[in-house]
């Protein structure tokens, strides 16, 4: 039953390392994965792609609902992300789309249109799936939920360090702007805000390493499903 398929929820801010630690954390049980920020990157591409600004939430909404967009994983293991048949998987990383994404993302219908699509990747054995409402609405009733934080500085020394690696040119001080500015953006919408999940771990790895916190997140998610079956 759909009911009793366990969900691990990890929430938190940007750069955080939800996405790197959920891809790890599914990995290692063999769960499925959503990134759930992705969708979100995509819908911004796709208002692009159909000329539309992102300051009106009506002309969002049909876009949102019938997102023509597909997560694949290539034989050498990579993820792609394909939007309406072309391959977005870099585009959607850009700090220029992340700050579109958190704009389309306050749109309260916005949100309700996509709430299928993301409900619809929880399958057996069970899900890892990260964003900033996976505890809070999109899977209220996870056994497991984790907000991963980490300081604005030590986030935008991440965000840079990944950026530089794939070849963007990037400020370290914009950076720690833009995450300021998503921090307050994602926290202070009126639907869905960025805020930990009642009876989620709260994990602050600005002095972690990935692996400490995959650690933590899987002890924790062994004491949580133990209480109530097993893993
Ligand atoms: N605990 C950590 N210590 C150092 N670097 C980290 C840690 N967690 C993640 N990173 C790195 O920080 C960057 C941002 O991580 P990511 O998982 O994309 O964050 P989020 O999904 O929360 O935005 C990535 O390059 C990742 O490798
Ligand atoms: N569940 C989610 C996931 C992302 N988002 C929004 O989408 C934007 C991009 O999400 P992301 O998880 O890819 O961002 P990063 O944490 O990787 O920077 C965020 O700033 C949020 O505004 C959201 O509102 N709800």
């Amino acid at each position: 039953m759909q009911e009793n398929i366990p969900v691990i929820a990890i929430d938190g801010p940007s750069g955080a390392g939800k996405g790197t630690a959920a891809r790890l954390v599914a990995e290692k049980l063999g769960w499925h994965l959503l990134d759930s920020g992705a969708i979100y990157r995509v819908l911004a591409v796709a208002s692009q792609h159909h000329h539309l600004g992102v300051e009106e939430e009506e002309p969002l909404i049909p876009i949102a609902a019938h997102l023509d967009v597909q997560f694949t994983i290539s034989s050498s293991g990579e993820g792609k992300v394909i939007l309406e048949g072309e391959n977005v998987t870099d585009i959607i990383r850009t700090e220029e789309i992340g700050e579109l994404a958190s704009k389309v993302a306050a749109f309260p219908r916005v949100r309700e249109a996509l709430l299928r699509r993301q409900r619809a990747f929880k399958n057996t054995p069970g899900l890892v799936a990260d964003g900033r409402d996976m505890g809070t609405v999109v899977f209220t009733t996870a056994p497991v939920k984790v907000f991963l934080t980490a300081s604005a500085e030590e986030r935008a020394q991440r965000r840079y360090n990944q950026l530089k690696a794939k070849g963007f040119d990037v400020k370290i001080g914009r950076l720690l702007d833009d995450i300021r500015q998503r921090d307050e953006r994602d926290q202070n919408r009126k639907v869905a805000p960025l805020v930990p999940a009642e009876g989620a771990l709260i994990l602050d790895s600005t002095d972690l390493s990935i692996d400490e916190v995959v650690e933590r997140i899987l002890t924790f998610t062994n004491e949580k499903l133990t209480q109530k079956t097993t893993i």
